[in-house]
């Protein structure tokens, strides 16, 4: 197949998964982006990769085939047909790696929408870019917001048999592997990460994992993150219901499986936790950690920033205030 283009442009955004109770199914699109250009070689011979990068990373982040753009534009040009192509990838990357913000989601879902973008003339097929980048990722939290923008909800549809698909009467057979549904976010609501200096791998984080828990724990975390939809957008509550929203959203992002179990892997993370949530803020782990996010209804800034003011006078951390992507991955052809 010839590729259609012999430029993209690929904006991908930062996300949060889990949200506190929604461990491995909630993710949120945050309005903070990496930027990445790809131009093929004109020369057919030379099928060679070569990497610049700007921003996150440049120092840490490798030059070759290992790169994880790199080996997930391989893949993915495999799979649309395209063959093995030589490129320069230009990365400008603003999201730090292993923090929690999805750093790796943006990098497999960038390097997917660029192969289906040179492979396609048409719209970007979100659907087939999700269903690729969470079969790489392995969950797909992360990679349903950066495809998709907002707030999404995933899971792993496993019929009875473990294959094939279930017919549904008069409607879509369900088939096997990742879903997604997208929710409304309220327009007042604000995410503020705090971003330390140090990092933490989602797989260390994910090795800290208990493999059994107690039947009232996955009640609780049931009750808190059936409260999301609705704390992250109070217009879904039936009419004549009255909520606080940030005590909603408080509640809904209580969560007895994971961070307890990950807190000691990032203990300055953990104590600004405690301390925004002992003063009602809505804190919590961003994805694997260690950044804290926090969501609020409304401009918390001069609280928050009174509140970390310790962590942010060390030298140790910064803080980004950040409203929601609705877009998801955004690809231009030139
Ligand atoms: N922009 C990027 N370019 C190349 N490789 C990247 C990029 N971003 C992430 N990676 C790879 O992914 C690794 C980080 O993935 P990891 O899952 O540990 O963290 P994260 O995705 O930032 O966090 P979380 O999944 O908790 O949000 C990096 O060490 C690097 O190997
Ligand atoms: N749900 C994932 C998100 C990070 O990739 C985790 O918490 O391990």
């Amino acid at each position: 197949m010839t590729p259609v283009t012999r430029k993209v442009r690929v904006r991908v955004p930062a996300t949060s998964a889990n949200l506190g109770s929604g461990f491995d199914t909630v993710g949120l699109a945050l309005d903070y982006h990496d930027e990445l250009e790809f131009t093929l070689s004109a020369d057919p011979v030379n099928t060679a990769a070569q990497v610049m990068i700007e921003g996150e990373g440049a120092d840490t982040l490798p030059r070759d085939e290992t790169h994880l753009v790199v080996s997930t534009f391989r893949r993915a040009c495999q799979t649309f047909g395209l063959g093995r192509v030589g490129f320069i990838l230009q990365a400008h990357n603003n999201i730090p790696q292993a923090r929690g913000m999805g750093s790796s989601a943006e990098a497999i879902v960038a390097g997917i929408a660029a192969a289906a973008a040179f492979a396609q003339d048409d719209e970007l097929n979100r659907d087939a870019v999700f269903e690729l980048a969470a079969a790489i990722e392995g969950h797909p939290d992360n990679v349903a917001p950066a495809v998709y923008g907002g707030l999404t909800m995933s899971w792993d549809m496993e019929t009875p048999e473990g294959v094939g698909s279930v017919p549904i009467p008069g409607g879509e057979p369900l088939h096997k592997g990742f879903h997604t549904i997208n929710y409304r976010v309220a327009d007042d609501l604000t995410a503020a990460v705090f971003v330390p200096d140090y990092e933490l791998s989602t797989e260390k984080a994910r090795q800290a994992l208990p493999g059994q828990l107690a039947f009232k724990d996955a009640v609780h975390n049931v009750s808190r993150v059936s409260l999301l939809p609705a704390a992250m957008n109070p217009a879904m509550l039936a009419t004549g219901q009255r909520q606080d929203v940030n005590a909603l959203l408080f509640a809904a992002t209580q969560d007895r499986l994971h961070q307890p179990y990950r807190a000691p892997l990032m203990e300055p993370s953990w104590t600004l936790i405690e301390k925004l949530r002992s003063h009602g803020f809505a804190s919590m782990v961003s994805g694997a950690g260690p950044c804290v996010l926090v969501l609020h209804h409304g401009d918390a800034r001069e609280q928050l920033g009174q509140l970390a003011s310790e962590e942010l006078a060390s030298g140790h951390w910064r803080v980004l205030h950040l409203g929601v992507d609705t877009k998801g991955v955004q690809v231009e052809r030139a």
